[in-house]
């Protein structure tokens, strides 16, 4: 299956985890900042990474690019999400930036695979759990890295089926 992965980071947590990803299925990666419509759309399968920065927002070049994603035709598509998050003192909006893409995606029509479970994290508000579970793949680099090799391939494992 032709699998396209569009992430932003600052940092370089969030492409560190795409670049894992990517090396687990055959992937295109690409960053947010060089993604076209026509990237987005002509794959079956398409993966979104975004960290959590300033308050649970979105990540600067997710913010500045998100129209490339809000003029792709996503209806009927499959899409998956991941974010990178964390920080003690960011439990409240602990993955909103994954949230507000939920949404977006969503909205078009797309279908969102790939749910983890919410336990083991430290959070209280986050606007991407739905059904009790977290809608993307879940990382917190700040406070819980160790776990993050086992949560991708748990994540994984949902997409290939
Ligand atoms: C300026 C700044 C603001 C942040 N704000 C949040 C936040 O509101 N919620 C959260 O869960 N994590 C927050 N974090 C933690 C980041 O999401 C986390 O460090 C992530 O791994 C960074 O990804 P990146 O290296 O790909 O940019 C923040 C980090 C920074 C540097």
């Amino acid at each position: 299956m032709s699998v396209t992965i569009v992430y932003g980071s600052d940092g370089g947590c969030t492409r560190k985890i795409a670049k894992r990803i990517a090396s687990q299925i055959d992937a295109r990666l690409l960053d947010i900042k060089q993604a076209r419509r026509a990237d987005l759309q002509r794959c079956p399968l398409l993966i979104l990474g975004c960290p959590a920065h300033d308050d649970g927002a979105r990540q600067s070049d997710w913010k500045q690019c998100l129209e490339v994603l809000e003029d792709t035709e996503l209806d009927g598509k499959t899409v998956a999400l991941f974010g990178s998050c964390g920080r003690h003192n960011c439990s409240a909006n602990f993955l909103d930036a994954l949230g507000a893409l939920y949404e977006i995606v969503a909205e078009k029509g797309a279908s969102v695979v790939g749910f983890t479970d919410t336990e083991g994290y430290d959070f209280s508000e986050p606007t991407v759990v739905r059904n009790g579970r977290f809608a993307d793949l879940a990382s917190d680099e700040d406070n819980q890295f160790s776990a993050t090799n086992a949560r991708i391939n748990a994540w994984l494992n949902q997409l290939i089926k």
